[in-house]
């Protein structure tokens, strides 16, 4: 299949315990777009936000990243995504800092102090993530949204918990990152059209 999409999903058909969520599923997603997944509770975001992960596979259809096919090996985009699933990530026995180093330990202990500060998390450095509110939490794990260099974003529900102040920061981070020829697909029951001008829609 030939086409200038970074990401294509191609025909895609995902069962899960004996009900198809999606069926002849396809878009495309080219450098600096966005993506919405929408649809109620139960209707298949998570499920294909895995899939394209490569967490699981579906039952039929492909997926293309940079014009290569990797529906039976994810590795190629795997290599160059960030995948923030419902549980986020975090080490909840580890604090805000040993966090922020394991995502990324090759960055110095200042650029990890700056995302800290810009995600409000300075004062929990040494605090363990599980000591730390929901939406306190949510931020450590967007932290590796801010530390990433990967192209390619998959977040389910990123909002989750986030107050507005963390919505706000977290739009602003999706712009920069667009910008810079990013992709992202994400599933929100927010409302975000302005940056978000494409959705993929699930039906129950
Ligand atoms: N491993 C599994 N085995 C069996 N059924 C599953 C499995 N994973 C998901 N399902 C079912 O697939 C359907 C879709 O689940 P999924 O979590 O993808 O929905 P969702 O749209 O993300 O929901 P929500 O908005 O509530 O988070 C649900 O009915 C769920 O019970």
């Amino acid at each position: 299949m030939q086409s200038s999409a970074s990401l294509t999903i191609s025909d895609l058909w995902i069962e899960r315990g004996g009900n198809d969520l999606c069926k002849g599923l396809s878009f495309s997603i080219h450098p600096g777009e966005a993506w919405r997944v929408l649809g109620g509770n139960g209707t298949g975001k998570t499920s294909l936000l895995k899939v394209i992960a490569g967490i699981s596979m579906p039952l039929e259809g492909e997926i293309f990243y940079l014009g290569q096919n990797v529906t039976s090996d994810r590795s190629p985009l795997q290599q160059e995504m960030v995948y923030l699933g419902h549980l986020m990530g975090v080490k909840s026995a580890l604090t805000v800092e040993e966090n922020l180093r394991w995502y990324c330990p090759e960055r110095s202990l200042e650029e990890l102090h700056n995302v800290a500060k810009d995600l409000g998390l300075f004062p929990f450095l040494a605090s363990l993530v599980k000591t730390l509110s929901a939406g306190q939490q949510r931020r450590v794990a967007l932290a590796r949204l801010w530390l990433s260099k990967k192209t390619l974003w998959l977040l389910d529900e990123p909002f989750a918990s986030l107050d507005v102040e963390g919505g706000v920061m977290l739009e602003v981070c999706i712009q920069q990152h667009l910008t810079s020829g990013g992709l992202v697909l994400l599933s929100t029951h927010q409302s975000l059209s302005s940056i978000i001008p494409h959705d993929v829609v699930l039906q129950p």
